[in-house]
């Protein structure tokens, strides 16, 4: 269930309230410590006894040293299997929070409370939990729902540009796949600040959660979701394993241009479509150069997608805008056509 807290979250403190935890563990990052927390603490009201787990911002802590560390933490500080996990934070703290909770004594229970805009319209929703394994994203983790998402769109008023405009992208994704009018809306905006897209959460929020409660465990229409994210994840993971990472919705506008690209490659959409999605997108995010990255390199990793089956490739790619297939097996030509393209913007 999804709540807008009110200023005062008294939604929250009657969450808390009503049932019976034990204890309450709150995992933060460096950052949503500094300007989240004061305003959690501020307006939670609760008897419990509280802890604050803190670990460094970034997605490089997304890993299990970083996992292995807070299992560790709670079972010293004796949490039992009636303590909660409050996740406060962007995607990172929502996929390891959830991650550490889904498995902590096989499972205990979890909120997210997010903080940034990609994990208010996407990483906070639909269960999916996760740590990175070799720079592999997402590779070992659960499909577990929190007990409760809050959403208190005042915490964006502390976000960085660059991570607002990384939560757009699946904004953006969400639009194109599944809602022509959500996306018409979306570039509408021309200039990105938390007043012009703070009206457009709602409804990016209510995408992924049709979607998700249609195919929770991933086995059909879910896979739209990871649209731009087959050449995106890869991308990422090589910049993440450089040592040179980049943010997630930065990956995932990359990987949603080579990809509309691919779709009018394989007669999904047409070349006007394609060119749309592609300028539009364009509008938002600077070029990521990926000269450096030979296409061995990003095929090889696209050979370890989680969406893949008997070895084959399996995209999730636009059939139209607002419209997305998924297990689409595309030609090596036409995946190699899509990154020289992707290339080549560059220089246009
Ligand atoms: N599980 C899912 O369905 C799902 C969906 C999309 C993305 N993801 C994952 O989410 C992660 C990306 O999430 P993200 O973009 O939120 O990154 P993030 O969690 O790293 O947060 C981005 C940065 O913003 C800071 N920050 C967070 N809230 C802030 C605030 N209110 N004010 C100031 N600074 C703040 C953080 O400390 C961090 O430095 C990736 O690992 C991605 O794979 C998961
Ligand atoms: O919730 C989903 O399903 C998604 O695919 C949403 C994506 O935006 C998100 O990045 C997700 O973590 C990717 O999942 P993965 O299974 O490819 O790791
Ligand atoms: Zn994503």
């Amino acid at each position: 269930m999804i709540t807008i807290l009110n200023d005062n979250f008294s939604q929250l403190n009657e969450f808390l309230h009503e049932k019976s935890f034990s204890k309450i563990f709150i995992l933060v990052d460096e950052n949503t410590h500094e300007y989240c927390l004061p305003i959690l603490l501020g307006n939670m009201e609760t008897d419990l006894g509280f802890e604050i787990l803190e670990i460094e911002a970034g997605e490089e802590m997304k890993n299990i040293q970083t996992a292995n560390q807070l299992w560790e933490i709670l079972t010293e500080m004796q949490a039992d299997r009636k303590a909660l996990v409050i996740n406060l934070g962007g995607g990172v703290i929502t996929d390891m929070g959830g991650f550490v909770a889904s498995t902590y004594k096989r499972g205990i229970q979890f909120i997210n409370i997010p903080t940034t805009l990609l994990s208010m319209c996407d990483a906070s929703i639909g269960g999916k939990t996760g740590i990175d394994l070799m720079h592999y994203k997402n590779m070992v983790g659960t499909f577990a729902f929190p007990e409760q998402i809050f959403i208190f769109p005042k915490f964006l008023e502390t976000l960085p540009f660059k991570e607002l405009r990384s939560g757009f992208a699946e904004m953006l994704k969400h639009g194109l796949i599944a809602d022509k009018n959500h996306w018409d809306q979306l570039i509408q905006v021309r200039k990105l600040e938390v007043e012009t897209v703070i009206p457009h959460i709602q409804t990016s929020m209510n995408i992924k959660q049709d979607v998700v409660d249609k195919d929770f465990h991933e086995q059909n229409i879910r896979k739209t979701l990871n649209f731009g994210h087959t050449i995106g994840h890869a991308v990422e993971s090589l910049c993440l394993q450089q040592g040179n990472p980049i943010l997630h919705g930065e990956a995932v506008a990359m990987g949603m241009i080579a990809e509309a690209h691919l779709a009018y490659l394989e007669n999904l959409i047409s070349e006007t479509e394609a060119d749309m999605v592609i300028e539009n997108v364009q509008r938002y995010y600077p070029y990521l150069d990926i000269s450096d990255f030979k296409d061995e390199d990003i095929t090889a990793l696209l050979l370890n997608d989680k969406k893949n089956t008997d070895s084959k490739i399996n995209f999730s790619l636009l059939s139209g805008i607002g419209s997305c297939t998924y297990d689409h097996q595309c030609s090596q030509e036409n995946i190699l056509e899509s990154l020289s393209f992707y290339r080549k913007l560059n220089n246009a």
